[in-house]
């Protein structure tokens, strides 16, 4: 059918008769003379006529032929303007859902029992045990005509994977005695066999060619056949509960008048002095951000908000506007989550909200959060502010002020969940800041010190950690750290993963404060793991010389133990600050870079402490490393940041904050200045380590030749690096990566949009057992890291785990940073394509992320294991070419891989273009199949393959898995 044909089927002419006009100038159509008048008087059009020279008012238009007013399209339901009809069909939303009509209806016949043949059986295996599915099951099928006098004949069945010039594999196998057959009303017995040795899912499509020979034509009558390999009990219990319901995102009403609500008392856990600012959004910030397209934004913001030139002069306005934007974003990703028509309980003086998603953090809610509460038929914009005063599994408990009467348990609520601004306060109140020196926040060539650097054989220092004295770069970061005079600029200890950049800002930190008494340090990372790890090197200064501050909402559960000792808690349990003189007296202080204001907050003067340390510095954004440094530092404090900018960066949601800078940190954009280029710089300003102490050769090697031009040395300690050479799970025994293939579905449940494949979670769990079976290698749950892209998939993994490897770190790349473990397990859950562009969309997921990709395969020391589906993965080059590293190397196990992995990788195909390539080629194979098997009649459903442009649904645009400003955030008042 030509697309003409096509355009038929889908047009029903509605609507009355219209006149069109069409501009001799530019070409374009004017529906009526209405449409005219203002196409005359357009700029476009006026353009047009100067650059032909003639003065528009002259200008006649072409009549055309009458057309009918309206279309409707009854592939999309929507009627559409006549003249749209030819773009609307050339649209890439239209191809879309005909592609899919079109498909289900070729599918569906397919699977129809035609010409009198029935095929009889039931092939779909369900959950077979990994013992079962490796011997193999097989059931059992008839065909037969319910014809007497039938003319067909069986010609042929085949596996839709692995038929014709496809290289698919299927773990199905299909018995059936003899050749070519009549069909008769005598049954034909076949057999359908799923035999797979691993787990995970097999999908495949059994197809039956017939030949009539009365009627001269042959059809199709197809089976799907699916099995599934893993254990029922944990199937069951990690299965989706309820279906994924998509929230439908309703635009927010202004809020008139909010009555405040009881907060709890953990707000006033830490005695503030300072108070914070506002900050409110600018009404004009907030109207640009909500009218006109992302160019024009980003123009009129660039044009009316930020400063001309971003310097020092114009440093603090130009971050309070990202900010602002930023939040606005934030604001807006919330919406999505709002309730309407919800009942809550009561245990008087608390009531209690059923939050869907909130385990995934979806919404993320903090004790000290504000939940926004009116009752079903309350005037339009009145609410009543809930304090968060506890968060369990799937509900929080709210208080409100004393006016908030009337509930029952049958009363109707709507629901709105509000920002928490603490975070964004404190950088605003930063920024307010008069901290404004050129030498810490645009440093310059002048700025570097005269001399020779400081070298170590003058420096005499006595190292704590011996390992740091083997290793000259690491000595000199420490020793030029020590020895940098006060008001230096700067200094950055800067190198790719394991080269030992957190140990060396340890180091620094310790000799600091032994070679100068009076030092005092706070020091800072973007995430409570970071800083916990600082916090556990930095144990060796005695307890009234370390303060690890948490929020006082952090739960005890959360903190490790060995820590507690360095905290201080209040009476009633929560993480709070000592007296003032105490306070004073610690050398010390470690907290996120968040929380950092607290020390300013509680009236700590400027100058303080002598020195602030920002580690994993490239995963904060520069507002928020800046939190300490502009509410703390004074002319004579040093700054020391240490990080990757190749690792994670700060995750941002807003997309014209992003483009406007806000992604780029503070490391990031120091690492492009002059004096810290390597030459100018080297043990004045930056030192560059390259010694990798972590992992081993094999492990080391791709992520070096992709994202660091092979200059890592491989330097690990053999007898960690080694450790699982010769181990039972490697395919290779000397080669201690593993790419497990499996072939499973990933799920949502009820209203989260987080993302879980519970065939990947048994696998991981498997391998867990495995490992902490193997007497051998003797791993416990401490060597054992797990990697997951989505707060879902962690929640289940550590739910498969329960009772069997408790102690086993389950999580996201983001907490991962910075983290090690002997054994790394990555799940990389996508198995379908469709949702990968939904992961592009909101940064998310492993594939087309390289940053995410990089810290996931660099954690491991001495043994990776990666489960994922190698069809999904492959579209992206940088896994294919990873998937065929480990391949070529013999460390493939599970489901094969279809392509040839010595082929090369087409490096630009990127994988948007891929993609939609595979989902094209997906749709389209079947229709292209059945149109060649089809002699005439009534199998003719091939069609001329339209050019689908793959647009996917825009589902929830809001949040991200992993560690969000929010679950960073203190929610401690102030
Ligand atoms: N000089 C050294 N000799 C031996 N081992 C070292 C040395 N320096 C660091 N290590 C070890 O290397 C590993 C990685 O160190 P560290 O965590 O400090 O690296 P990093 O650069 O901060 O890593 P990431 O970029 O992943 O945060 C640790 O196990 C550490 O003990």
């Amino acid at each position: 059918m030509d697309n003409h044909t096509r355009s038929q089927v889908h047009l029903n002419k509605v609507g009355g008769q219209s006149l069109v006009f069409r501009c001799p100038l530019c070409q374009s159509r004017q529906n009526g003379r209405k449409q005219w008048a203002h196409h005359l008087a357009t700029f476009k059009h006026n353009r047009t006529c100067k650059a032909a020279g003639v003065d528009p008012r002259n200008v006649e238009p072409e009549e055309l032929a009458e057309v009918p007013r309206h279309t409707f399209c009854v592939t999309c339901n929507v009627h559409i303007q006549d003249i749209y009809w030819d773009r609307h069909i050339r649209n890439a939303k239209h191809l879309e859902k005909e592609r899919f009509a079109e498909f289900k209806v070729v599918l569906d016949e397919a699977e129809k029992d035609k010409h009198g043949v029935v095929v009889i059986g039931d092939f779909d295996f369900g959950i077979v045990e990994v013992a079962d599915a490796a011997r193999g099951r097989t059931v059992g099928g008839t065909i037969k005509s319910g014809n007497p006098s039938s003319h067909v004949a069986l010609v042929d069945i085949q596996l839709a994977s692995i038929k014709g010039t496809n290289r698919g594999h299927s773990s199905f196998k299909v018995d059936v005695h003899g050749g070519r057959r009549a069909i008769t009303t005598e049954p034909l017995n076949f057999g359908v066999t799923f035999r797979q040795g691993y787990i995970g899912r097999c999908q495949d499509r059994l197809e039956f060619l017939f030949e009539d020979k009365q009627l001269r034509t042959r059809f199709v009558i197809a089976r799907q056949l699916e099995g599934i390999v893993g254990n029922k009990a944990d199937h069951d219990r990690l299965r989706p509960t309820t279906p994924y319901v998509p929230r439908a995102k309703s635009a927010r009403q202004p809020e008139i008048k909010v009555v405040e609500g009881v907060r709890p008392p953990s707000m006033k856990a830490v005695p503030y002095v300072v108070p914070l600012p506002r900050a409110l959004i600018p009404a004009t910030l907030a109207t640009t951000l909500s009218t006109g397209t992302l160019a024009n934004k980003i123009t009129r913001i660039r044009n009316v908000f930020l400063p001309r030139e971003f310097n020092t002069a114009g440093y603090d306005r130009h971050f309070k506007h990202l900010l602002w934007i930023e939040e606005h974003q934030m604001e807006r990703d919330l919406e999505v989550y709002d309730m309407t028509n919800v009942r809550m309980t009561t245990y008087p003086p608390f009531y209690r909200l059923e939050v869907p998603g909130l385990a995934e953090k979806r919404p993320s809610v903090l004790v000290g959060d504000r939940i926004l509460v009116q009752p079903k038929g309350a005037r339009e914009g009145h609410w009543f502010e809930g304090g968060v005063h506890a968060v369990r599994k799937e509900e929080v408990s709210l208080r409100f002020d004393r006016s908030f009467r009337g509930w029952s348990r049958d009363q109707l609520y709507n629901v709105r969940f509000k920002l928490n601004r603490y975070p964004v306060r404190r950088q605003h109140q930063a920024l307010d800041s008069a901290f404004a020196e050129e030498r810490v926040l645009f440093p310059n060539r002048t700025h570097l010190p005269d001399g020779p650097y400081p070298k170590q054989a003058n420096a005499r220092l006595r190292v704590v950690n011996p390992l740091i004295g083997t290793n000259a770069p690491q000595l000199q970061a420490v020793i030029s750290i020590v020895k940098q005079p006060p008001g230096s600029l700067p200094f950055i200890i800067f190198g790719p993963p394991g080269t030992g950049k957190t140990i060396t800002m340890v180091e620094a930190i310790k000799q600091v404060l032994k070679n100068n008494p009076d030092a005092k340090i706070l020091a800072c990372a973007p995430s409570n793991s970071a800083a916990d790890l600082i916090a556990m090197r930095l144990r060796d200064l005695s307890h009234d010389e370390l303060f690890r501050f948490y929020a006082p909402s952090r739960a005890k559960d959360q903190v490790p133990h060995e820590l507690l000792d360095y905290c201080h808690v209040r009476y009633d349990g929560h993480f709070s600050v000592p007296p003032m003189a105490r306070m004073m007296r610690f050398r010390a202080v470690v907290t996120t870079c968040v929380s950092s204001s607290f020390v300013s907050g509680i009236g700590i003067p400027r100058g303080h402490y002598s020195h602030i340390f920002v580690d994993e510095a490239g995963q904060a954004t520069e507002p928020e490393v800046f939190i300490a440094i502009k509410t703390m530092a004074n002319p004579t404090t040093n700054v020391v940041l240490a990080g990757d900018p190749k690792q994670l960066g700060p995750i941002i949601r807003s997309r014209i904050a992003c483009q406007l800078g806000l992604e780029i940190s503070f490391i990031e954009r120091l690492m492009k200045r002059e004096p810290y280029g390597l030459k100018e710089g080297y043990g004045y300003s930056v030192v560059k380590l390259v010694k990798n102490f972590r992992s081993h050769s094999t492990i080391l090697k791709y992520p070096n030749e992709r994202f660091y031009d092979d200059e890592l040395e491989q330097r690990g300690d053999p007898k960690v690096i080694n450790g699982f050479l010769g181990s039972l799970y490697l395919p290779n025994k000397d080669f201690p990566i593993v790419f497990h293939g499996l072939c499973g579905k990933d799920d949502r449940e009820a209203s989260s949009p987080s993302f879980f494949n519970v065939d990947e979670v048994l696998q991981v769990k498997a391998y867990v057992q495995a490992l902490r079976a193997d007497r051998r290698f003797r791993t416990t749950d401490n060597d054992i890291g797990v990697i997951a892209p989505y707060n879902a998939q962690c929640r289940k993994i550590r739910t498969a785990l329960r009772g069997v490897s408790d102690g086993v770190k389950v999580g996201s790349v983001e907490e991962f940073q910075g983290q090690e473990r002997r054994v790394i397990i990555i799940s990389t859950v996508r198995s379908s394509t469709e949702f990968v562009e939904y992961d592009l969309r909101h940064t998310l997921g492993f594939v087309a992320s390289p940053r995410r990709f990089n810290v996931a395969i660099t954690r491991a020391q001495s043994l990776l294991i990666i489960i994922g589906d190698p069809s999904v993965l492959s579209l992206d080059p940088l896994w294919r070419s990873f998937m065929n590293y480990i391949h070529n190397n013999n460390g493939w196990t599970g489901s094969p891989i279809t392509w040839d992995p010595k082929a090369p990788v087409d490096e630009a195909g990127g994988y948007d273009k891929q993609i939609r390539q595979a989902a094209q080629v997906d749709m389209n194979s079947f229709t292209r199949e059945m149109e060649a098997l089809t002699l005439a009649g009534v199998d003719a459903m091939g069609e001329e393959e339209g050019n689908v442009d793959r647009v996917y649904g825009d589902e929830l645009g809001h949040g991200h898995e992993g560690v969000t400003a929010h679950a960073m955030s203190m929610s401690d008042g102030g």
